[in-house]
C-alpha cells in the first residue's frame, strides 16, 4: 500500500527548499520593464512615483533607498521629497494634495512610520485613492476586504506572488497569520481568505501560539520578534513565509523564524534577507506601473 505524504514527511525529517524572493522579484521586474516600455511607445508616458519621508530614521532612509534604485531599474520617474521630523502636518498634506492633482505622477508614497504628532489617517486620506500605490487608503483597504482592490497592499501581494510562483495550494488549506498589522498581517489575512484558504490570525502574545502555528499548511509570520517561531511549532511540510526584519544587536539581520530549525520541519521557507523584502518593492513597482497604465486607458476612454 502507498504511504500518505504525512507518514513519509514524518519518517523524513526534510530540508526546505528556499523560496527565492530575489530570483522571483527580478522576473517580475523583467515584467515591469517590458510594461514601461509599452507605456512610453504606446503613449509616451512614463510612470512617476513620489516618495514621501519625514525625518531622518536610518531604516527608513535604506528602504526608500532601495525603492527608488528599484524604480530607477525598471524604468520609472521618481521624485524624493524630505521633510524635517518636526515639520507641520498641514505642509506635507500640501504636498500630497499637489502630487495629487499632478498628472505626471502615478503613484504616491508616504514611507512609514511618520513622527508621533501626525496623524496617519489623515495623512493617508490626503492620497489620490487613485494613485495609492501602497493601498493603506480606506478606499482601498475596503476594496481588499470586498474582494478585488486596486492597488493590493506591496507586502502582502508580494507574499502571494510567491506563494503562487511556488505551486503552493491555497484554496482549502491552513493558513495561520502571526501578526495582526494594518500593512501586513490584516491584509495578508483578507487575501488568503478570498482565496478560500482557512485563515487564523494570531499575535505575538497569543497564548499557545504554537497549537495555532503547528496547524499551519502555510505560515506566514510577521510580528517583528526574532526566534517567535521555532521547529517544533510549525507543522512537518509546512510552507513558511518569514515576513519580520529584525536587526540584532550584532547588526546580523534575522527573520522571526529559527531559520535553521524551522527549515528542518517546512517544505519551503523564505529567507531573510532575500524572500519577502525584494517583493515588497517589486510590488510597489507593480502597482504604479498599473496606476501609469489606467490612468492611460481612462484617458483614451473619455475623448
Ligand atoms: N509607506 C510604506 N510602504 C512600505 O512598503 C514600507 C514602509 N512604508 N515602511 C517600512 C516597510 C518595510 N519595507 C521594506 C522594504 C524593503 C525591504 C527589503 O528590501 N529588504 C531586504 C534587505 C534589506 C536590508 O538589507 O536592510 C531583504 O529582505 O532582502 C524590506 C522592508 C517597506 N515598508
Amino acid at each position: 500500500m502507498s504511504k500518505t505524504i504525512d507518514t513519509i514527511l514524518s519518517e523524513h525529517p526534510m530540508t526546505a527548499t528556499i523560496i527565492d524572493g530575489k530570483s522571483v522579484a527580478a522576473k517580475v521586474r523583467l515584467d515591469c520593464r517590458a510594461r514601461v516600455d509599452d507605456l512610453k511607445a504606446r503613449y509616451g508616458v512614463s510612470p512617476g512615483l513620489a516618495v514621501l519621508m519625514v525625518g531622518d530614521d536610518p531604516a527608513s532612509a535604506v528602504y526608500v533607498r532601495k525603492k527608488i534604485q528599484a524604480c530607477a531599474d525598471v524604468g520609472i520617474r521618481s521624485h524624493k521629497f524630505l521633510f524635517s521630523r518636526d515639520e507641520k502636518q498641514s505642509v506635507l498634506i500640501d504636498k500630497i494634495r499637489e502630487l495629487s492633482a499632478d498628472p505626471r505622477i502615478h503613484g504616491i508614497l508616504v514611507q512609514l512610520p511618520l513622527p508621533k504628532h501626525f496623524d496617519l489617517k489623515e495623512v493617508l486620506g490626503a492620497i489620490d485613492q487613485e494613485k495609492d500605490v501602497d493601498g493603506f487608503h480606506l478606499y482601498n483597504v475596503g476594496g481588499l476586504v470586498v474582494g478585488g482592490t486596486v492597488f493590493p497592499p506591496c507586502t502582502p501581494y508580494g507574499v502571494m506572488l510567491l506563494l503562487d510562483n511556488s505551486g503552493v495550494e491555497i484554496a482549502g488549506r491552513n493558513a495561520v497569520v502571526v501578526g495582526a498589522s494594518n500593512i501586513v498581517g490584516k491584509p495578508m489575512a483578507l487575501m488568503l481568505m478570498q482565496r478560500e484558504a482557512t485563515v487564523s490570525v494570531c499575535h505575538a502574545r497569543t497564548r499557545d501560539l504554537a497549537q495555532f502555528t503547528i496547524l499551519a499548511d502555510i505560515l506566514v509570520v510577521a510580528a517583528g520578534c526574532p526566534n517567535l517561531i521555532t521547529g517544533p511549532m510549525v507543522k512537518s511540510g509546512a510552507v513558511v513565509i518569514d515576513v519580520g526584519i529584525n536587526r540584532l544587536a550584532n547588526g546580523q539581520l534575522v527573520g522571526d523564524c529559527d531559520f535553521e530549525a524551522v527549515r528542518r520541519r517546512a517544505s519551503m521557507i523564505t529567507p531573510v534577507p532575500g524572500g519577502v523584502g525584494p517583493m515588497t518593492v517589486t510590488m510597489l513597482l507593480v502597482n504604479t506601473i498599473s496606476s501609469a497604465e489606467r490612468a492611460c486607458t481612462q484617458v483614451l476612454q473619455a475623448s
